[in-house]
């Protein structure tokens, strides 16, 4: 576990020193009241109400979310191939709402990366693990043997530098996608379900080089599942409810009182800019909430009761 808060550690400090300044780390990407309906045959589906999300520059967050929850409309806007209704969403001081066409095809080239979750749409399957990670470069024209060998080594499968995905396991198919994601040096790195094919233990290897790549290269991180033990793999988790963000899971290294480091996770939930919240469902169906609920201001607490007598 410390070798997590050790590479956390890395990762701000890296953040920082490419964002020029640990004032500048704020606010990678921001989502704010973000809305999304969608019309089919007269019918409106409102996919996300008033999203927030702020992410700062080199964190690795994870969002969760049930299915229907938004995750993939989300996904779709901070990608840059859907636009949303209403609200601010902005990444890497791209304004994903106004920006023009090539400002777009600039954003989705240079400043973001992807990781799909089915590892064959990750990687040509003719060309191998190597030169995978080389075609980005080539296309964007700058071509660095060393750095598609770095990379590969970062994410643990140099051993598969000259094998194709098919001599490839899953998870070594996924550690090359997150090094082909990279290649061009992205400044945000978004993966939808990237270890939905996989079974535990090898999910667990793609989180790790997940995380090696957000400390060494300080590339922010948004990993998008329906998971909820990816919890354990990451610092900070965001759950998306009804396409709202509706809590968040905190992890922190501490001290215990025998002098070993635990780590110790924190629930939040998320209020937003009007003072609305969600109440987590496990609250709600233990006290039978439901309609109208009392609030009373403590001196430090809000206490919240069922309305009915
Ligand atoms: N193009 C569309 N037209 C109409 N409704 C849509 C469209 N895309 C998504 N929706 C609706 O918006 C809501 C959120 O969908 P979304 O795909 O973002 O959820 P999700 O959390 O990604 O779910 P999953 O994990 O199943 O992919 C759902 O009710 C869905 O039916």
């Amino acid at each position: 576990m410390s070798d997590l808060a050790e590479l956390q550690r890395r990762a701000a400090e890296r953040a920082a020193a490419r964002a020029g300044g640990t004032d500048r780390l704020r606010g990678h990407l921001v989502c704010d009241g973000l809305v999304r309906i969608f019309k089919t045959e007269g019918v409106e589906v409102v996919a996300l109400q008033g999203l927030d999300l702020v992410v700062d520059r080199g964190e690795l967050l994870a969002v969760v979310g049930a299915s229907g929850s938004g995750k993939s409309t989300m996904l779709n806007i901070l990608s840059g191939l859907d636009v949303p209704t209403a609200g601010i969403a902005r990444v890497a001081g791209f304004d994903l709402l106004t920006m023009n066409a090539k400002r777009r095809l600039r954003y989705r080239r240079k400043i973001v990366g992807f990781v799909w979750q089915q590892t064959a749409r990750n990687l040509l399957p003719y060309l191998t693990a190597k030169e995978n990670v080389e075609l980005p470069m080539t296309l964007s024209g700058g071509k660095s043997r060393d750095r598609a060998m770095n990379l590969l080594e970062m994410v643990g499968v140099a051993h598969c530098a000259d094998r194709r995905p098919d001599q490839m396991s899953g998870g070594e198919q996924q550690r090359t996608a997150v090094a082909v994601a990279v290649a061009n040096d992205p400044e945000v790195l978004f993966a939808d379900e990237p270890t939905g094919e996989l079974d535990e233990a090898t999910a667990s290897d793609v989180f790790g080089a997940l995380r090696t790549i957000n400390a060494e290269l300080g590339v922010t991180i948004v990993v998008v599942t329906h998971d909820h033990a990816v919890a354990d793999q990451v610092r900070r988790t965001v759950a998306i409810r009804d396409g709202r963000t509706a809590s968040e899971v905190r992890r922190s290294a501490r001290t215990g009182a025998d002098g070993a480091e635990e780590i110790v996770s924190q629930e939040y939930a998320v209020l937003d800019r009007a003072g609305r919240m969600q109440l987590p469902a496990g609250f709600v169906d233990s006290l039978a909430l439901r309609d109208r609920v009392k609030l009373t201001l403590e001196s430090d607490h809000v206490q919240v009761r069922p309305g009915d007598e």
